[in-house]
C-alpha cells in the first residue's frame, strides 16, 4: 500500500499550475537566460510565444532522425505548414543539436552519451520552463542493443540502470559524487504499452535498460580498438544483465530518466533493438533497415501523441516554425 502511494506520488509530475519550476535560484536573477547549445535566449526571444504550447519533447540521438520525426508527425496529426514551406532547424546556428517544432511537438536530436544528452536536458528543461510550458512530457526514441530480443523488437523502459548496476545518476559536482535517482512514470510505460497494436509485425517488451558510459568497452563489446577480457566472460556478462531483468543496452537512459524525474517531468524511453547482443557485436543491419526499424518508436510515440491531442483540446495545434523553400 505504502509502495503504491509512493509510486503515485512519484509518478505524478504535475506542480500546482503544471508549468516547469526550476530547482535552481540563481536563474530567476539573471538578465537574461543564454541556452547557448540550442541557440535560444530569455531575452532575445519570445520563449513564451514561441514554445508555450509545448505539449511534447521527443529526443533522438541523430539530427536526420528527429527531423523524419517531425515530418511524420505533423503528417500523423494533421498539422499544416504554409505551402512553398518547409520545417526548419530552430537551432541551426548552434551547430550542436536540432530541434524542429510541430504545434505542440518538439523534436530533438541529443547526440551520443551521457553529457551530451545532460546539457540538452538542462537547457530544454529550462526552455519549457522559460515558455511556460504546461506538463510537457519527454520522450527520448532511440536506438540500442537487445539481449536475447529479435532484432527490431521495440523495448519501453521501465527502469534503468548504470554500468555499475546503480539505478541513479552519478555526477562529480564541486569535488563530490552526486547521486540522483532514476525514475520512470510507471503509468506512461503502461499507457504507451497499451498502444501496441496486436498486428504490429514486431514484438514489444517491457524492462530494465542499461546505460553505458561507452559504445566498445562499456558494453562488453570485443571489437573496440582495445579488449582486455575474453568472449567468455563477456558472455557470462551480458546473461548476467539478463537475470537482473535488463533487456537493452544504449546510451542515455540513465541522466534521462533522473533529469526528468528530478524536473518534475514525465517522461518515457522507448529504443528499438538492432542487434541482439547475446550474438555479436558488430551492426551489420543495413542502414535502410535501421531506418525501418526507427520507424517504430515514432509510430509508437505519434500514437500516443495523436492519443493525447485527441482527449485535449486541439487547440494545442497552432504554432510551428518553418523555412520558406529555396524555389
Ligand atoms: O540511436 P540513439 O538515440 O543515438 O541511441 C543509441 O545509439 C548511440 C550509439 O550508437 C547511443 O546514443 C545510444 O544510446
Ligand atoms: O548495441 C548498441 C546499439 C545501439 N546503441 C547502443 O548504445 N548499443
Amino acid at each position: 500500500m505504502i509502495k503504491e502511494q509512493e509510486e503515485k506520488r512519484a509518478d505524478s509530475s504535475e506542480t500546482r499550475d503544471g508549468t516547469v519550476k526550476l530547482r535552481n535560484p540563481h536563474i530567476e536573477l539573471f538578465d537574461q537566460d543564454i541556452l547557448y547549445h540550442i541557440a535560444l535566449g530569455s531575452k532575445s526571444h519570445d520563449l513564451v510565444e514561441m514554445f508555450g504550447d509545448v505539449k511534447f519533447v521527443c529526443m533522438g540521438g541523430t539530427p536526420k532522425r528527429m527531423e523524419t520525426s517531425a515530418h511524420y508527425i505533423m503528417e500523423e496529426i494533421g498539422y499544416k505548414i504554409p505551402t512553398g514551406t518547409t520545417l526548419m532547424d530552430i537551432s541551426q546556428h548552434s551547430y550542436r543539436y536540432s530541434i524542429y517544432k510541430v504545434g505542440p511537438v518538439i523534436s530533438v536530436s541529443h547526440g551520443i552519451g551521457s553529457s551530451s544528452i545532460g546539457v540538452l536536458l538542462h537547457e530544454m528543461i529550462k526552455l519549457m520552463y522559460h515558455a511556460k510550458a504546461e506538463d510537457p512530457i519527454f520522450f527520448r526514441i532511440g536506438t540500442c542493443g537487445g539481449l536475447g530480443l529479435e532484432p527490431g523488437t521495440v523495448v519501453i523502459s521501465d527502469d534503468a540502470m548504470n554500468g555499475l548496476g546503480n539505478h541513479y545518476y552519478s555526477l562529480p559536482i564541486l569535488g563530490k559524487v552526486l547521486k540522483r535517482p532514476v525514475k520512470l512514470d510507471k503509468k506512461l510505460v503502461r499507457e504507451l504499452k497499451a498502444l501496441v497494436a496486436q498486428d504490429d509485425p514486431y514484438d514489444t517488451t517491457t524492462g530494465t535498460t542499461m546505460c553505458a558510459e561507452d559504445f566498445y568497452e562499456g558494453q562488453g563489446r570485443i571489437d573496440g580498438a582495445f579488449c582486455d577480457y575474453t568472449e567468455v566472460e563477456k558472455q557470462e556478462y551480458l546473461k548476467s544483465l539478463v537475470t537482473q531483468g535488463v533487456k537493452n543496452i544504449e546510451m542515455e537512459s540513465v541522466p534521462f530518466s533522473a533529469l526528468t524525474h528530478q524536473a518534475g517531468i514525465k517522461a518515457a524511453i522507448v529504443c528499438v533493438t538492432i542487434l541482439n547482443r547475446l550474438k555479436g557485436d558488430q551492426i551489420a543491419v543495413p542502414k535502410e533497415v535501421i531506418t525501418q526499424y526507427q520507424q517504430r518508436l515514432q509510430i509508437l510515440a505519434t500514437r500516443y501523441i495523436k492519443k493525447y491531442l485527441q482527449t485535449k483540446d486541439s487547440s494545442c495545434l497552432l504554432k510551428g516554425s518553418f523555412a520558406v523553400e529555396s524555389p
